[in-house]
C-alpha cells in the first residue's frame, strides 16, 4: 500500500502559504472587496443599536416625552431593513467566493493529477489525494470566504465598541474593557487545545477515507479471500481513535464556551457595579449604563469570533499546505525549456515542428530503479528497428512492463539513454512521443461512458464512421452490434460492464483509430473464451502491421510470428531470436514453451 504522506505541519501562521490560497480567490476579489464593505457596515450597525436604546432610555423614558418618537421609529426600521439586506448580501457573496475558490483550487488540482509522472501515484495513496481535493478544498473554502466575514466584523464590532464606550465615559470603558487580557489567554490557551485534538481527527479522517477507497475498490478480492472481519476490525480500530479524538476536541470546546461567559459575566458585573454607582452620583445617565451593560456583553462575541477564525486558520493551514503540496508538485518527467522552446507543451503544442516518427528506437546501457538501491534493469541495450515486432517473455517480475514503461516514458532512464530516430527521447516532447503512441493494457481501462465515446478517445476529433470502421478492424464490431444499445452501450465505471476480452478488442479499436507509429500490447493473462481469443489473435495481427511493437506475451503461442523474442531474466536479456531460431537453441525459451504445450495440451486433453 502506498504511504499515507501525512506529515507534520507548522502551528504558527505560515502568510506565504496563505497568499498562494489567496491566488485562487482572485477572481472574486471584487466579490471580497464588496464582502469587506458589507461587513464593516453590518458591524457598524451592530455597534449603533446600543446607542439608539441609549437615546430612547434617556430622551423618551428619563425625559418623559414622546416628541420625536416617529422619527426615532422611522430611523429604527430603517436600521433594521438595511441590516436584513447586508446580511443577505453577505450570504450570497461569501457563498460566491466559497464555491469559486473550491472550484478554482479543484480545477487547478484536477490539471496537476493529469499531468503528475507515474511515480507520484507509485507513492501517494488515491485516498490522500481524494481528501485534499474534497475535504481539505471545501474548508479552504469556507476559510477564505467565512474567515474573512468574522475577521471583518468581529474588528469592526470591537473597534467600533471601545471608541463609542470611550467616548461615553473613559473611566468606565478601562472597567469594561478590563477583562480582555484574560479572556486572550484563556482563548489562546483553549483553541491551541482544540485544535491539536481537530488536527488528530483529520488525520484520521485521512487514512479512513484510504481505507474507504480501499475496501470499495477491493471489494471482490476481500469477499474472495473472507477476510471482512479483518477489515472491519482494522476499521474499528481507525474509528474508535476517531471518535476518541473527536471526543477530545468535544470536551475542551464544552470547557472552552462557559470560561468564556463567566469571564464575560464578570465584566458585566464590574460595569454593574461601577456605572450603578456612577449613575446613583450623577455622573452618567440611566441611558448611558444601558449602553455600557449592552456593549460588555457583545464585546466578547467578535474577540470569541475573531480568536476561532484564528485558531481554524491554523488548523485550516494544514489543510492549505497539503492542498499546495499537492498543487504544487513538479511532475518528475517534463520536457526540458529547449524542448519546449521548439515542440509546445501539452496545452499548446507547436505540431508543425514535429517531425514524422519513424519508430526506431534502441536502449543504450540502460539502468534503472523505482527504488533507489534496487535495480531492475542494468546496462540494458537494444535495438529495435523501424516496424520490427517484438515480443517479450520472462517469469513474472523480470523487468517486461519495466522496459516498455521506459519506451513511453512513464519512466525516465537513471542511466544511459533511450534513442528514437537517431535523438535522445529527451530531446523531443513527451507530447511528440505520446501522440504516435498506442498502448493497450492487460487490463484495459475504459472510461464511464459508451463504447463510441470511449473509442473515441483514440481520436478526438473521429467521426462516427471511422470509429465504426476501426471497431469492425479490431473485430470488436459484432459483439458490440450484439448489445442493446450497441455503440451507445454504458460501459459502466472503469468498464465494469463488460468482460476483460471486450475490454481489449474495444481498447484495439481505439488504439487502430489512433493510427500509432509504436505499439505496445500487454497481452492479457485471464482466459478469455477460445473465439474472443481467436478475435483478439486476429486483431493483434492487424495492428502490429507495420508499426514497431512490442508484446509482453503470456502465451507463447501468440507469439511465433514475432520478428524477435526477447527472453528476459532478472533484469537482462538472457537470449534473443525468433521463435525458429530459439526453438533450436534449446535454451531458456525452449523450456518456457514446452512447459506451456504442455500444460495446454493437458488442459485441452482434460476438458475433452
Ligand atoms: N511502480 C513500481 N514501484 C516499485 N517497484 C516496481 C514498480 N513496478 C514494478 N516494480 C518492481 O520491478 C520489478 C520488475 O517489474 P515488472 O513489472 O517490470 O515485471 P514484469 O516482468 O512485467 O512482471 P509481470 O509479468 O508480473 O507483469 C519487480 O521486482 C517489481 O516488483
Amino acid at each position: 500500500m502506498t504511504v499515507l504522506n501525512e506529515e507534520e505541519f507548522n502551528e504558527k501562521i505560515d502568510f506565504g502559504i496563505w497568499k498562494k490560497i489567496l491566488e485562487f480567490a482572485k477572481p472574486y476579489r471584487k466579490h471580497m472587496i464588496l464582502l469587506a464593505v458589507v461587513m464593516i457596515i453590518v458591524g457598524a450597525q451592530d455597534v449603533a443599536i446600543p446607542l439608539m436604546t441609549k437615546y430612547a432610555i434617556d430622551h423618551f423614558i428619563n425625559g418623559k416625552t414622546t416628541s420625536g418618537l416617529y422619527f426615532y421609529l422611522g430611523v429604527y426600521i430603517l436600521l433594521a431593513i438595511s441590516q436584513a439586506f447586508h446580511v443577505r448580501m453577505l450570504i450570497v457573496l461569501a457563498g460566491k467566493i466559497d464555491s469559486g475558490t473550491c472550484y478554482q483550487i479543484r480545477k487547478a488540482g484536477f490539471n496537476r493529477l493529469q499531468e503528475l509522472s507515474f511515480t507520484y501515484y507509485d507513492k501517494t495513496a488515491v485516498g490522500w489525494m481524494m481528501a485534499r481535493l474534497t475535504s481539505d478544498v471545501q474548508k479552504l473554502g469556507d476559510m477564505i470566504a467565512w474567515g474573512m466575514v468574522d475577521i471583518v466584523w468581529g474588528f469592526t464590532v470591537m473597534i467600533g465598541i471601545a471608541g463609542v464606550m470611550v467616548v461615553l465615559n473613559w473611566k468606565l470603558a478601562i472597567f469594561a474593557l478590563s477583562a480582555i487580557p484574560a479572556l486572550l489567554f484563556i482563548s489562546k490557551y483553549f483553541q491551541n487545545k482544540i485544535l491539536g485534538s481537530y488536527r488528530e481527527v483529520r488525520k484520521l479522517n485521512s487514512k479512513i477515507t484510504s481505507s474507504f477507497n480501499e475496501g470499495i475498490s477491493g471489494a471482490k478480492t476481500t469477499k474472495a479471500l473472507a477476510c471482512e472481519p479483518k477489515n472491519i476490525n482494522e476499521f474499528k480500530n481507525q474509528t474508535g481513535e476517531m471518535y476518541s479524538a473527536s471526543v477530545r476536541a468535544a470536551i475542551f470546546s464544552s470547557l472552552y464556551l462557559p470560561i468564556v461567559i463567566s469571564i464575560g459575566s464578570i465584566g458585566t458585573a464590574l460595569v454593574l457595579w461601577k456605572g450603578g454607582n456612577a449613575v446613583s452620583a450623577g455622573a452618567i445617565t440611566f441611558g448611558t449604563l444601558t449602553a455600557f451593560l449592552a456593549y460588555t456583553i457583545q464585546f466578547f462575541d467578535p474577540l470569541r469570533e475573531i480568536a476561532r477564525v484564528i485558531s481554524e486558520f491554523q488548523s485550516a493551514q494544514a489543510a492549505a499546505e497539503r492542498v499546495i503540496s499537492l498543487v504544487k508538485t513538479e511532475p518528475d518527467i517534463v520536457d526540458n525549456a529547449e524542448v519546449i522552446e521548439k515542440y509546445g507543451t501539452s496545452n499548446n503544442p507547436k505540431k508543425e515542428n514535429w517531425e514524422e516518427i519513424e519508430g526506431e528506437i534502441e536502449f543504450e546501457n540502460v539502468s534503472f530503479a523505482y527504488k533507489k538501491g534496487e535495480q531492475v534493469l542494468k546496462n540494458f541495450n537494444l535495438k529495435v528497428k523501424k516496424g520490427e515486432k517484438i515480443a517479450i517473455v520472462g517469469e513474472t517480475g523480470s523487468g517486461k512492463s519495466t522496459i516498455v514503461n521506459l519506451i513511453c516514458r512513464f519512466y525516465e532512464p537513471n542511466e544511459g539513454r533511450i534513442i528514437i530516430d537517431g535523438k535522445d527521447y529527451k530531446d523531443r516532447s513527451l507530447g511528440w512521443l505520446h501522440s504516435r503512441l498506442g498502448y493497450v493494457l492487460q487490463s484495459p481501462h475504459l472510461f464511464s461512458g459508451t463504447i463510441m465515446e470511449n473509442i473515441r478517445y483514440g481520436k478526438l476529433e473521429a467521426s462516427d464512421e471511422e470509429i465504426i470502421e476501426a471497431a469492425k478492424l479490431a473485430k470488436a464490431d459484432e459483439f458490440i452490434e450484439k448489445m442493446e444499445n450497441g455503440y451507445n452501450t454504458e460501459v459502466g465505471e472503469g468498464g465494469s460492464r463488460l468482460s476483460t476480452g471486450e475490454k481489449q478488442l474495444i481498447s484495439f479499436a481505439r488504439a487502430i483509430l489512433a493510427d500509432p507509429k509504436i505499439f505496445v500490447l500487454d497481452e492479457a493473462t485471464s482466459s478469455v473464451d477460445t473465439e474472443t481469443e481467436k478475435k483478439i489473435q486476429e486483431a493483434t495481427e492487424m495492428i502490429l502491421e507495420k508499426r514497431t511493437s512490442f508484446i509482453i506475451a503470456h502465451r507463447l503461442s501468440t507469439i511465433k510470428n514475432a520478428d524477435r523474442i526477447l527472453v528476459i531474466d532478472n533484469g537482462k536479456m538472457i537470449e534473443e531470436g525468433s521463435h525458429h531460431e530459439l526453438i533450436l537453441k534449446k535454451g531458456h525459451y525452449f523450456k518456457l514453451y514446452s512447459n506451456q504445450f504442455i500444460e495446454e495440451n493437458e488442459v485441452q486433453y482434460l476438458s475433452n
